[in-house]
């Protein structure tokens, strides 16, 4: 189960800091469906990203990157769990309810990181997920996210 269309691309009037679009200044991460219940990311970081010392990327940047990961991708079931094309008709919108991260080794700066998250629970108010983020074939962080059903207009 591949797609050629990342899921942030169809979705419309996105201005998330991290995966949206329409932020001139975000960080435009990228999400693609691997297999069922699975979606990956790979995102490279920016020389700013630094955490204190030069070599490692900022704590912050790595939550954000897994709560967008994570966030379009129950976005993106959501759609698909009510049998339409994601991004088409009414607007489905999920925020961060929980977001549980815990960071097992620094990531580099300057090596791409991988996202790798899975859909473990789901009901129609949210969506529980999974998800690993790993930098040079290192696991650095895992994370569990509550990902909640809000208003089309929140
Ligand atoms: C195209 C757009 C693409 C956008 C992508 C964005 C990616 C980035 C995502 C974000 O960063 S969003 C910004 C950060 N998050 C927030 O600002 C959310 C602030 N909190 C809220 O607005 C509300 O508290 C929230 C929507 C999360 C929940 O309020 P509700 O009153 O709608 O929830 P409700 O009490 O009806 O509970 C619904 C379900 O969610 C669960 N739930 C609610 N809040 C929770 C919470 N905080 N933690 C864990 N679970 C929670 C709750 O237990 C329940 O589970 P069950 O259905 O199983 O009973």
């Amino acid at each position: 189960m591949t797609q050629e269309t990342a899921i942030q691309d169809q979705i419309q009037g996105n201005h998330c800091f991290g995966c949206g679009p329409d932020n001139d200044q975000g960080l435009h991460i990228k999400s693609y469906w691997t297999e069922k219940d699975q979606t990956r990311c790979e995102f490279f970081p920016s020389a700013h990203h630094n955490a204190g010392p030069a070599q490692y990327l900022n704590g912050g940047i790595m939550a954000t990157v897994i709560d967008c990961h994570t966030v379009c991708t129950a976005i993106a079931d959501g759609y698909l769990q009510s049998g339409r094309a994601v991004g088409s008709g009414d607007r489905i919108w999920y925020a961060t309810g929980n977001l549980d991260i815990k960071y097992l080794a620094p990531a580099r700066i300057d090596t791409p990181l991988i996202l790798e998250a899975t859909i473990t629970e789901r009901s129609p108010r949210k969506t529980v997920l999974h998800c690993n983020l790993s930098s040079d074939g290192r696991l650095c962080a895992k994370a569990e996210v509550i990902a909640v059903r809000v208003p089309g207009d929140w």
